[in-house]
């Protein structure tokens, strides 16, 4: 379990992150969502102990992560930049992590090597973006963690390596129960993989939860009204996200099917469907961006 209790984080005079707060329970993929700047490397360094948070604590297991070097040798964190030595190949990265993490599995290296077809002889450096991010992640599993922190691994890999990873995710996750949690902007990503999302806005969790839990928090509902117009009716029960669909309206909105229905008789619906959510919709809802009238800017 990794508990995260009222953590803030600073760097100087400027916040990052603010009491944040939330669980994680052990077999579960957490993503971790937010947008841009929203402190999603911020947090997972604090979880990895690398960043000692201002306020509050972190435990993994019921142990404080932070100096903890016996912890550290069982997590991984799979940085946005990962680190490779200077002049370094996956052959001296593999004998350098091989000391220092004692679940070191040769085998496993050598598998997801030859999985990636990556030459374990040549210079990292010389590799593509998305070849050095596939060297990243086959030293992160070869280290066997415990728990297992990934932070935009999906970001340069082609669609191909995205579905690898996700099985190996899967695969990683079944033989060992370890925790993973994953960063992401990108929500569709994450759909069909995680089964816990923590969504982070102005430096403060939004909320935390399982995927099924979201799923029941919100329903996208299309509708018909009889005459065509009903906009009025749907701003006047807090629909959000509304949008015309040639003769329908589709909006999300918080209650159930027979609430709304009912919330809504006076505009004479002629018929109310309700559709299953992404959880990029979901997200974005949750955000409810700012308007921008985009055409003053030039
Ligand atoms: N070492 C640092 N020194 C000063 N400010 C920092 C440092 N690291 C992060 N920040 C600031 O903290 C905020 C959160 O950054 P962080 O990298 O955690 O966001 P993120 O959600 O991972 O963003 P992205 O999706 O763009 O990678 C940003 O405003 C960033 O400028």
């Amino acid at each position: 379990m990794i508990s995260i209790e009222g953590v803030s984080k600073t760097f100087g005079r400027f916040t990052a992150l603010e009491d944040i707060s939330f669980e994680i329970a052990d077999g579960r993929i957490c993503g971790l969502v937010g947008y841009n700047g929203a402190g999603k490397t911020t947090l997972l360094k604090m979880i990895a102990g690398i960043y000692r948070p201002e306020a509050g604590r972190i435990t993994i297991g019921g142990v404080p992560v932070y100096e903890n070097e016996s912890l550290k040798r069982r997590l991984f964190m799979a940085q946005d930049d990962p680190y490779f030595l200077p002049q370094g190949s996956l052959q001296s990265m593999a004998l350098f992590f091989s000391g220092f993490y004692p679940n070191w599995s040769h085998k496993t290296y050598r598998e997801l090597v030859d999985f990636f077809e990556l030459d374990p002889e040549a210079r990292i450096s010389g590799f593509s973006k998305g070849m050095q991010r596939q060297a990243a992640l086959i030293l992160a599993f070869a280290t066997m963690p415990q728990y297992l922190l990934m932070d935009e691994s999906f970001d340069g890999l082609d669609l191909s390596k995205r579905n690898q990873l996700k099985s190996i995710m899967f695969e990683y996750m079944k033989k060992h129960g370890t925790n993973i949690v994953i960063s992401s902007h990108n929500l569709r990503e994450l759909e069909g993989l995680c089964d816990y999302i923590a969504i982070i806005r102005d430096k403060r969790l939004s909320f935390a939860t399982t995927v099924n839990e979201m799923r029941k928090r919100r329903t996208k509902y299309r509708v018909a009204f009889l005459g065509g117009n009903g906009i009025e009716q749907l701003r006047g029960i807090q629909a959000r996200n509304i949008m015309r669909d040639d003769d329908s309206y589709i909006f999300t909105w918080d209650g159930g099917a027979d609430e709304l229905r009912k919330r809504l008789e006076s505009a004479s619906p002629l018929w109310i469907t309700n559709e299953p959510m992404t959880l990029e919709e979901i997200f974005l809802d949750e955000m409810e961006d700012k308007e921008y009238d985009i055409a003053t800017f030039f």
